[in-house]
């Protein structure tokens, strides 16, 4: 795990977040991870809903040694327990996971936290939370990945954007190089994605373009 201090560092540095799951790279998770990192990727999260513990805890040991490697975070989704256990530099909640303070008392200030938000309310308790180090927007767009889940699109990020907060904030959700642009032109100047580099024939240039066009926005 990095120092929570140096983690908070790269978090505030950080543009370019991705969510993968066990599968990706067919079946050489570890080259994926490279690829992906190697073209800009800061953040790299386990996201793999169906996987049972012991499983996740052996792909995450993949990817913290991918991390360790090239300098970067690596993220947990829903389970404080398996976050702790894997050493891992952030645990990412949604809004029907853990609440933010339950998590940080099981976790010290050790490991940073991060937060979904799918409505204005939600974005202005995120930005001021305590304990809770960033938090996401989305969806930006409907996703096959998120099934179901409205998306309340770029007025969302354009609310957040309109904070002026100092807290890092990622928008998420159907993004990719193609409108990327639009999420940018909204105001978000960090972004979440899975299949833009998961389902890319090739991760390394789908991450590089799309980490060029963000830090291009400065
Ligand atoms: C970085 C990041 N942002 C948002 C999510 C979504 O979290 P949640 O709403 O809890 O949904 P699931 O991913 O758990 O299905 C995320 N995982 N990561
Ligand atoms: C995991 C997730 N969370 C969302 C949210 O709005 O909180 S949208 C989403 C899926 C994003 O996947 P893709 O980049 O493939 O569209
Ligand atoms: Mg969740």
């Amino acid at each position: 795990m990095t120092s929570s201090s140096a983690a908070r560092e790269r978090l505030a540095d950080a543009r370019l977040y991705l969510c993968t799951d066990a599968r990706s790279g067919r079946g050489d998770l570890a080259a994926f991870a490279d690829a992906a990192l190697a073209g800009g990727v800061d953040v790299i999260q386990l996201r793999d809903k169906g996987i049972e513990a012991r499983e996740e805890l052996a792909a995450l040991a993949v990817l913290a040694d991918a991390c360790r490697r090239h300098g970067r975070l690596l993220a947990v989704n829903d389970r404080a327990d398996v976050a702790y256990a894997a050493g891992a530099d952030v645990l990412h909640l949604g809004q029907g996971d853990l609440p933010v303070p339950a998590a940080r008392a099981l976790l010290g200030d050790e490991v940073l936290i991060g937060r979904s938000c799918h409505a204005e309310q939600e974005v202005a308790a995120a930005a001021e939370q305590p304990g809770a180090d960033y938090f996401c927007t989305g969806p930006v767009w409907p996703t096959p990945t998120k099934p179901g889940r409205p998306a309340p699109g770029l007025d969302l990020v354009r609310y957040a954007a309109g904070l002026g907060t100092d807290r890092p904030w990622f928008a998420i959700g159907g993004i990719d190089l193609g409108n990327v642009g639009e999420v940018l032109a909204a105001g978000a100047r960090r972004i979440v994605v899975v299949r833009a580099v998961t389902e890319a024939a090739d991760p390394y240039a789908a991450a590089r373009a799309l980490a060029a066009a963000v830090r291009g926005a400065g």
